[in-house]
């Protein structure tokens, strides 16, 4: 599904973040991105999900070269793809089913998004949604009333609502208590299995990757040094990326 060769990237002046890296990714496959702090995890997903220009490198998605693409490809890329971000990017003021709702935005009717009405279908859908990471009961409570798991979720239904076929999650689970954790990651692997979602979760918990990761992938000074299908790493793996 995804093909990616030799990608490089430097920040100005000449700092080297990423370097010629190459991989595959499938459908409904969980990569978990581990790396120690600054190893380039957010630059890799932030190319990836092309919020970054590229230095070098070629980018196949579902099998057409889309390295370079700009404008309205890119804008229509990009529908495909979503981006959790640590501190999910939601409306605190607004309910988690009317956060939901507005991963809806760009496939509703002109008329609805002016009049600001929303379809019976689509409220279903959306509830739906909400049901499936656990939140049906709290659809109609204000973001800034929910945990920070419960957040993260209502940023997993908003991302399925839009369709996205590729989650790139940076760091979904950090500061959340163990629980709260175990819950989001489970959602995020069940997303994985039954909707063919393919997601990349970068985790700063080793055991998270082993546990959840059908694949895991290392970065250290800006190269993939592990690419390994999911299980426990060896101590020599665990050298290779942390040092
Ligand atoms: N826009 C930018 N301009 C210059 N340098 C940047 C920019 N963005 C990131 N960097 C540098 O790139 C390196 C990698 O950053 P990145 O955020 O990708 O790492 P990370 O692995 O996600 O780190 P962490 O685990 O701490 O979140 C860091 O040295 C950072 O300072």
């Amino acid at each position: 599904m995804i093909i990616v060769r030799n990608l490089s990237k430097s920040f100005p002046p000449d700092h080297e973040i990423l370097s010629r890296l190459s991989f595959q990714a499938d459908e409904g496959e969980l990569i978990a991105l581990i790396g120690g702090s600054g190893s380039g995890k957010t630059t890799l997903f932030r190319c990836l999900s092309l919020k970054l220009t590229w230095d070098e490198g070629q980018y196949i998605y579902k099998g057409n070269d889309i390295s370079g693409v700009r404008g309205l490809e890119q804008f229509k890329l990009r529908k495909d793809w979503a981006f959790l971000e640590e501190k999910p990017n939601l409306n605190p003021r607004k309910s988690a089913l009317k956060n939901v709702l507005s991963g809806l935005f760009f496939h509703k009717a002109w008329w609805r998004i002016l009049s600001g009405t929303t379809s019976g279908d689509d409220h279903m859908t959306a509830m739906d949604y909400l049901d499936k990471v656990g939140l049906l009961d709290k659809a109609h409570d204000p973001v800034e009333r929910l945990s920070g798991g419960e957040k993260q979720r209502v940023a997993i239904a908003k991302a399925l609502i839009r369709g996205a076929k590729v989650i790139y999650a940076d760091e979904p689970i950090s500061g959340l208590d163990p629980e709260a954790a175990l819950r989001v990651m489970e959602d995020l692997k069940e997303i994985c299995v039954k909707d063919k979602v393919t997601i990349f979760c970068s985790l700063h918990q080793v055991e998270m990757a082993e546990k959840f990761g059908s694949r895991i992938w290392g970065l250290a000074e800006g190269r993939l040094v592990v690419d390994i299908a999911g299980r426990r790493l060896t101590q020599h793996e665990k050298n290779l990326v942390f040092g």
